[in-house]
């Protein structure tokens, strides 16, 4: 991202969300974005994704520019080189496993390569419940599911908005330790928005963000230099 901006609304109402945010992502690396409410976290991630344009700036994802893409070709991209997981799984409830994983390819009419959705089941640790359906998961299965939908694509980029925000401490761990295997073994690259500065261990590098704007940058993070600084941050005042 390049000097990237966003403001929305207009005149007296207008906010602005991202303040000239310049940053650059590794290829193969775990990224957490923090920072208090309302700091433009999501907004950050919608940028990077091309979920939404940036009111000036550029983002770019590998050599191709995303700014000034037409929705058409914004929607092409995304489904093919960006992954998403959300807070809510959004499994489609009729679907058995197999093809929640696999849906992203038939939208795009590409049939499923076996030994990779073999080995992303694997993976994910679903192996075995191809055949259930959402409800017949718990929730941490549910967003493996999620996770594994996101990877069969083989997408540039996974990006997570709360990916575990809606699972225990417990099931939390699980997903977050797979998503650092994927980085680490498959050499995924993946941007997390998170509130937990125990989520945000995981990663390579939190990004603070502030204000719309990147204040800090902290690598190989603990979860408590990231509590200690978001506290510093104001985002648990
Ligand atoms: N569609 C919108 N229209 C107007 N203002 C918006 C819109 N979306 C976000 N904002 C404003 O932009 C700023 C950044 O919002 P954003 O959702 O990116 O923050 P966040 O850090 O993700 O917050 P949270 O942690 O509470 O989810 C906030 O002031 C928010 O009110």
């Amino acid at each position: 991202m390049q000097a990237v901006s966003k403001v929305y609304g207009r005149g007296q109402g207008a906010v602005a969300a991202l303040r000239e945010v310049t940053v650059g992502i590794p290829r193969g690396s775990f990224t957490a974005v923090m920072g208090p409410s309302g700091s433009g976290k999501s907004t950050f991630l919608h940028c990077a994704a091309g979920l939404d344009s940036p009111s000036s700036g550029s983002v770019r994802l590998g050599d191709t520019e995303l700014t000034g893409m037409d929705e058409t070709r914004l929607t092409e991209l995304r489904r093919k080189r960006v992954g998403f997981v959300f807070q809510a799984f959004n499994l489609v409830s009729s679907l058995t496993v197999t093809q929640n994983i696999t849906l992203p390819l038939r939208l795009g009419g590409v049939r499923a390569d076996r030994a990779w959705l073999d080995e992303v089941v694997h993976r994910v640790g679903l192996a075995g419940r191809t055949g259930h359906r959402p409800a017949e998961l718990s929730g941490g299965q549910q967003q493996r599911v999620a996770i594994a939908r996101a990877l069969i694509t083989r997408p540039e980029v996974v990006f997570g908005d709360e990916p575990t925000g809606a699972l225990d401490t417990m099931t939390a761990r699980d997903v977050l330790t797979l998503l650092r295997e994927v980085v680490d073994t498959m050499g995924q690259t993946v941007v997390m928005v998170t509130h937990d500065p125990v989520a945000a261990s995981y990663a390579d590098t939190v990004l603070y963000l502030a204000d719309g704007r990147i204040v800090d940058e902290m690598r190989a993070p603990t979860a408590d230099a990231v509590a200690e600084r978001m506290t510093r941050l104001g985002a648990y005042v």
